[in-house]
């Protein structure tokens, strides 16, 4: 049984095949090629610790795998990362073990990368270079956002804002000085890092007041929410107020996960429009660029079975091509 650490997984990672990958999972989750499973929430007692465990079966000549990743969730971990994973790939003849992937940073990629698919399908106007983009959170996942959007668009400005200024400021030099630009600026009002954006990535763990409110936003914006998991799980709550999601055509990325776990949303009124996969394969016309467009992303397990798949394959031929 082969252990794929992070510091190897970092060395494999590229946007380009997270891209693909990703996408191959989102297309797959409405043409019927993937399974439609549903993953389990188990939380430590009077904690808001949770652990997730995610099975999934994605068939791709390229990006096909049958894998397992449980995933747990620390908000209060001051001296490491709030989410932790690991990814079992299994031998889809056998059913055996194949291989362990550590899990947490193809986790980040990989939603990172789904934001990115669904922006291309659902914001055309994209590539238009007099875009803004907002990002809220600057933990993990917002700073993966932030290096996929940075690689895969042209903004005029990227705004990042965090609840403590200091990881906002910390993240901007971090970016400014990797890319050698300026485009990284940190907003520390957020109505002000909202207005006249174009694209919104929020990236938090939601509290008990949404963070971004109707009446700050353009017409025609698109949202990317991925913070899903409220700081308990029997009392859910969502970074976007209501009138958001009641003025807006709502995207997800599988009815399954969304039909168990964003039920709330319906309640408040909200237009659950289509799955991305479906706009990606052109069943469904996606937003008229007028409308507010949400991604109200989950994660699935089908991604992490296409990028423990990829990684597998690209480690398997690093592998061969050090002993030749
Ligand atoms: N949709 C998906 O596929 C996935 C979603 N997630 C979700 O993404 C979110 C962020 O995860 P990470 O970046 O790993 O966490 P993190 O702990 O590294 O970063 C979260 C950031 O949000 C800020 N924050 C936390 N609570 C907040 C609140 N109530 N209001 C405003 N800001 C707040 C913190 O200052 C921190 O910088 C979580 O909700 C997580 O569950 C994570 C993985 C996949
Ligand atoms: O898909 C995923 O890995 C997660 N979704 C919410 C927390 C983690």
């Amino acid at each position: 049984m082969i252990f794929i650490s992070e510091a190897e997984i970092a060395s494999l990672l590229t946007w380009e095949g997270t891209l693909k990958a990703t996408e191959a999972a989102l297309k797959a989750a409405s043409n019927g090629t993937s399974a439609k499973t549903q993953r389990l929430y188990t939380q430590i007692l009077n904690t808001p610790k949770w652990m997730i465990t995610m099975p999934g079966y994605l068939e791709d000549s390229k990006y096909g795998g049958w894998a397992c990743k449980t995933l747990t969730g620390n908000p209060q971990n001051v001296n490491g990362p709030t989410l932790n994973a690991n990814i079992m790939l299994f031998d889809e003849r056998s059913g055996a073990l194949k291989t362990v992937l550590s899990g947490t940073e193809i986790t980040n990629w990989r939603t990172a990368a789904a934001s990115a698919v669904a922006t291309k399908y659902l914001h055309s106007r994209v590539s238009n270079p007099e875009k803004v983009l907002s990002i809220f959170g600057c933990g993990e996942i917002g700073r993966a956002h932030a290096h996929c959007f940075y690689n895969s668009f042209e903004f005029i400005e990227i705004r990042l804002w965090n609840r403590t200024l200091q990881k906002a400021q910390k993240l901007a030099s971090e970016l400014n000085e990797k890319y050698n630009t300026t485009k990284f600026r940190v907003f520390e009002n957020k109505e002000a890092c909202a207005r006249d954006a174009d694209v919104i990535i929020t990236a938090t763990s939601p509290g008990k007041v949404p963070l971004i409110k109707y009446e700050w936003l353009k017409e025609g914006v698109h949202i990317n929410a991925t913070g899903v998991v409220g700081s308990s799980l029997s009392d859910k709550t969502f970074e976007l107020d209501r009138e958001i999601y009641k003025h807006s055509e709502v995207y997800v990325d599988n009815w399954p996960g969304a039909n168990a776990e964003l039920g709330e949303l319906t309640g408040f009124g909200a237009n659950m429009k289509a799955e991305v996969g479906e706009v990606i394969l052109g069943k469904i016309a996606g937003p008229d660029g007028k409308q507010i467009s949400v991604f109200q992303s989950l994660g699935m397990a089908s991604e992490d079975c296409a990028m423990a798949r990829l990684i597998y394959d690209l480690y398997m031929k690093k592998q061969q091509k050090n002993t030749h």
